[in-house]
């Protein structure tokens, strides 16, 4: 079963009635069982309440598409696309162990060959020798190109290694694996300042992203893991991955609302194609 099809069998209106207290308290109840939270539940659902009287909606069908607004105007909070307009750009990935990183930059990297780009990958985690093995696989299944180091390398030389390359190659994108991991936030903001130096030197004005990933099966946790690394890092998009694995959708509007910052790719499988630009408007209609 797919995503979408999981979270419409939350059916958050299942008990609806009438428009009264015991509605608005089973919603909150389904709704922080989606995962969306405490906070962001309770703005929802004060903000539903308050339309619904000014608005003097009557029927089901009329709270749902308000409802429907109220989530989607929370998701909007930033730009959903990726800012990729200068020739190369660089898209930096962060998070930690096991989220995906590695998977989502290789999907993305098949969807922006799809696209016609040249596309390089810059292997940054030299943490593990195996984080760069499996980049490596990822480049031959996409038909990117590859930069990558011995383990142990400093991630920002891989970097200027890429950076060099995507010039010499006339490369469109780099997509940067990071070990970005959080053991000390102060060694991630070094390393992160040390790879914007060099592509700030090397690529003055250059188009960049920086895509936390999260994986949503871990709910609330995924959300405190955010905020330390929105501290650390400058995020400017949220990719969230294993989508599949949960019913629990609510956590998008959790991470926007909370966060302040876009989610930007959805993961919904392990496969290549399985990475997908997040449809507000798409995903609140299965929602609601
Ligand atoms: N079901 C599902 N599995 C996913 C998704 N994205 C990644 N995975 C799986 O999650 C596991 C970890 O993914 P990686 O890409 O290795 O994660 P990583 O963040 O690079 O991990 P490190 O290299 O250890 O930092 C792999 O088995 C992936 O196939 C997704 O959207 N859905």
């Amino acid at each position: 079963m797919g995503f979408f099809d999981k979270i419409k069998k939350l059916n958050i209106f299942s008990g609806f009635s009438a428009i009264d207290d015991d509605f608005y308290d089973e919603l909150e109840e389904t709704l922080i069982l989606s995962d969306m939270g405490m906070d962001t539940t309770l703005k929802a659902v004060e903000e539903l309440k308050s339309r619904v009287k000014g608005e003097k909606i009557k029927d089901e069908e009329g709270v749902r598409a308000c409802l429907r607004r109220v989530l989607q105007e929370m998701l909007a909070v930033g730009d959903q696309g990726l800012k990729l307009d200068t020739k190369p750009s660089v898209v930096l990935f962060i998070g930690v162990n096991g989220v995906g990183k590695t998977t989502t930059i290789g999907k993305l990297g098949a969807s922006l060959k799809g696209e016609g780009k040249k596309v390089l990958l810059c292997a940054g985690d030299t943490f593990r020798a195996a984080a760069a093995e499996q980049l490596t696989v990822w480049a031959q299944r996409s038909g990117a190109e590859i930069v990558k180091q011995h383990e142990g390398a400093d991630p920002a030389a891989v970097v200027f290694d890429a950076v060099s390359a995507a010039k010499a190659r006339n490369t469109d994108v780099i997509l940067v694996d990071t070990a970005g991991r959080l053991h000390n936030k102060q060694n991630l903001m070094n390393e992160l300042n040390k790879i914007s130096r060099v592509i700030d030197r090397e690529l003055p004005g250059c188009a960049r992203e920086t895509l936390l990933v999260l994986d949503a099966t871990t709910g609330q946790n995924g959300l405190i893991q955010a905020k330390q690394f929105r501290e650390a890092a400058g995020v400017t998009g949220i990719v969230l991955t294993k989508l599949d694995g949960t019913a629990k959708g609510g956590i998008t509007v959790a991470i926007a609302n909370e966060l302040q910052i876009p989610v930007k790719y959805i993961g919904l499988g392990e496969g290549v194609e399985d990475l997908r630009p997040f449809d507000a408007e798409a995903f609140t209609e299965a929602l609601v």
